[in-house]
């Protein structure tokens, strides 16, 4: 990409990019769509202050992003395609997805949801992509529809590795953001491996279904209390199949819950990526 008609020893600078429409805010710096001058390769740039990095002890936080993202490689990841810095502000030079935040295109759906076969398509992608960290021994740990990116052609790829440990970790940060992704080890701080991200790939699979999460509760306190006794009930309309996929990874036992590559074999995932691909992807 934009490597191609530079040396590899290109110290990249800002002024190596045109800097065109904010596409929005990160959680600690803004980003913008940029083209790459000599390729004309289109990114996306996230700038984040140092200062703010600083204030609010993030600064560790970006360096494991960084750390982890350069060295992830799969088609269902963001990928950082480099990253520069200046007296005053950090800058990540990012893929471009197309088609935005899946969160905004799953509130923007028909009663909030997605059918089946989407729904199915795009958890496979996201499974395919944990079982890839996993293999380099990276918990994601933060896995919830803000945090996937949509591209062309129904390509969903996992971003935002900033709350990502590597495998086996103890609870240090405290969380930011939603609560109703939490397994029930981290509800209670204990130690926690890899299959943190398993039940956080049922909880994703039941937002996508249903089009808000099964531990959703008005107090904090009573979602939590849901976690740990692991209570949620089905909607009318979900399939039998898709029931026995959510039921398999809602484990409280981490690892009784069911293997990433169990879910991309299961009997829900292949029969509608089956029906997404000839349907929506000719
Ligand atoms: C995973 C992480 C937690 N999330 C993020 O970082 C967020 C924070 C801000 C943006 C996004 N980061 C990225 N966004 C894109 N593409 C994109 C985003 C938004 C729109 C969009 O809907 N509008 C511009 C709309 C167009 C219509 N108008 C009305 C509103 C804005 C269209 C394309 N590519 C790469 C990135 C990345 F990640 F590389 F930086």
């Amino acid at each position: 990409e934009i490597y191609s008609v530079r040396p590899s020893n290109h110290q990249w600078k800002l002024s190596d990019f045109e800097i065109g429409t904010p596409l929005g805010r990160g959680k600690f710096g803004r980003v913008y769509l940029a083209r790459e001058k000599n390729t004309e390769y289109m990114v996306a740039l996230k700038m984040m202050f140092k200062s703010e990095l600083v204030k609010d002890h993030m600064e560790h936080q970006v360096r494991r992003e960084i750390e982890i993202q350069t060295h992830l490689t799969h088609p269902n990841i963001l990928k950082m395609l480099t990253y520069f810095w200046d007296e005053k502000k950090i800058y990540l030079i990012l893929e471009f997805a197309q088609e935005g935040e899946l969160f905004k295109v799953l509130n923007s759906q028909p009663h909030k949801r997605f059918d089946e076969p989407t729904a199915a398509y795009y958890l496979r992608q996201v499974a395919d992509a944990l079982r890839y960290c996993h293999s380099q021994s990276v918990i994601h740990r933060d896995i919830k529809p803000e945090n996937l990116l949509l591209f062309s052609h129904h390509v969903v790829k996992l971003a935002d590795f900033g709350w990502s440990v590597h495998a086996p970790s103890k609870c240090r940060n405290t969380m930011c953001g939603t609560i109703d992704y939490l397994p029930p080890e981290m509800v209670d701080s204990q130690t926690y491996n890899e299959y943190v991200d398993n039940w956080c790939l049922g909880v994703l699979c039941y937002e996508f279904l249903c089009g808000s999460p099964p531990f959703e509760s008005s107090e904090q306190a009573e979602t939590f209390r849901k976690i740990r006794a692991v209570m949620y009930g089905f909607k009318s309309y979900m399939s039998e199949s898709s029931r026995h996929l959510i039921s398999k990874l809602l484990v409280k036992v981490p690892k009784s819950r069911l293997p990433l590559t169990d879910v991309i074999e299961h009997l829900w995932i292949k029969k509608n990526c089956e029906i997404f691909t000839k349907t929506k992807l000719k």
